[in-house]
């Protein structure tokens, strides 16, 4: 990313740093007053900065007043963007240069295109609808109450999922990575967008679910979070989603669970249920 610097021409004051400043408040340097001028090219750097495209608009009043000559707002150009616009930018460009790098299972022709077909079954593995069938199914051949209990809780767990991940990707609409193939199956009109990862969200609220309601062996603990780890990689992996959807993915699945505990449906809350529907 070019620096600030380099793009003005280099026409430093005595500070060497004029780059920051802003323009509704002191004289821009000559090559700046020069672009200026031109209200097409302020325009288009406007639109280009940060802090335009966050659409926070100045405080200052509607007009601007540059080396004596007035400009609309809308031709006016913040140089000092807050560190953390920068901080959140410089993230942004990592994080779509990482996901790029490791898409390497985006489509059969890229460079580990031949596990492909791997990556899928283990994105079938976090799909919501075998998680749905899969409990449903335990559900009904569940004798125990105890039993029942937890299955029950699990298939509201899975519902809540669904429905904060729709809210939430419809909320925020980040576009999945360019190098993605849409080829997933069954899924939602909101699922075009990619932030943030329902497959993160539901293995990581699921492995916390399974590990703290099953009665595991250490190995089958260890496999279940290696399967929700990897889940979430296959992601990335596929091209489906960047680093950034997966890791907020694995944080509000994570917080979900939290979610699922204080709502859990206890026998007394069910019982009280059913005799209200009879
Ligand atoms: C149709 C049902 C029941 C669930 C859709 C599951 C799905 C396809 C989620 C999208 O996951 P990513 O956001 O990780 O791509």
């Amino acid at each position: 990313m070019p620096s600030p610097k380099a793009r003005s021409g280099g026409a430093a004051g005595s500070s060497g740093r004029y780059e920051f400043m802003s323009l509704s408040r002191s004289p821009p340097p000559p090559a700046l007053q020069r672009q200026g001028s031109d209200p097409t090219a302020a325009r288009l750097r406007a639109a280009d900065s940060p802090t335009r495209r966050r659409g926070s608009g100045s405080s200052t009043a509607s007009t601007s007043s540059t080396g004596g000559q007035q400009l609309p707002e809308e031709d006016c150009m913040r140089l000092n963007p807050s560190i953390l616009g920068i901080a959140l930018s410089s993230l942004l460009a990592i994080d779509l240069w990482l996901s790029k790098r490791l898409g390497v299972c985006a489509c059969e022709d890229s460079s580990w295109g031949s596990v492909r077909p791997l990556m899928k079954l283990v994105e079938v593995s976090g799909h919501g609808i075998p998680w749905l069938v899969g409990a449903a199914y335990c559900l009904y051949k569940s004798d125990s109450a105890a039993g029942q209990e937890v299955m029950l809780n699990l298939l509201m767990a899975l519902v809540l999922d669904l429905v904060l991940v729709s809210i939430v990707k419809a909320v925020v609409r980040r576009r999945r990575p360019a190098h993605n193939r849409m080829d997933m199956f069954a899924t939602f009109s909101v699922d075009r967008y990619s932030f943030p990862s329902g497959h993160a969200t539901r293995a990581a609220m699921c492995a916390r679910f399974l590990l703290a309601h099953l009665v595991l062996a250490a190995p089958l603990r260890v496999l279940v979070l290696l399967w929700a780890a990897f889940v979430g990689f296959s992601r990335v992996l596929l091209g489906r989603h960047n680093v950034t959807d997966v890791a907020f993915g694995f944080f509000m699945g994570y917080c979900q669970y939290n979610l699922v505990e204080a709502l859990w449906l206890s026998p007394v809350t069910l019982q009280s249920m059913v005799g209200q529907l009879e």
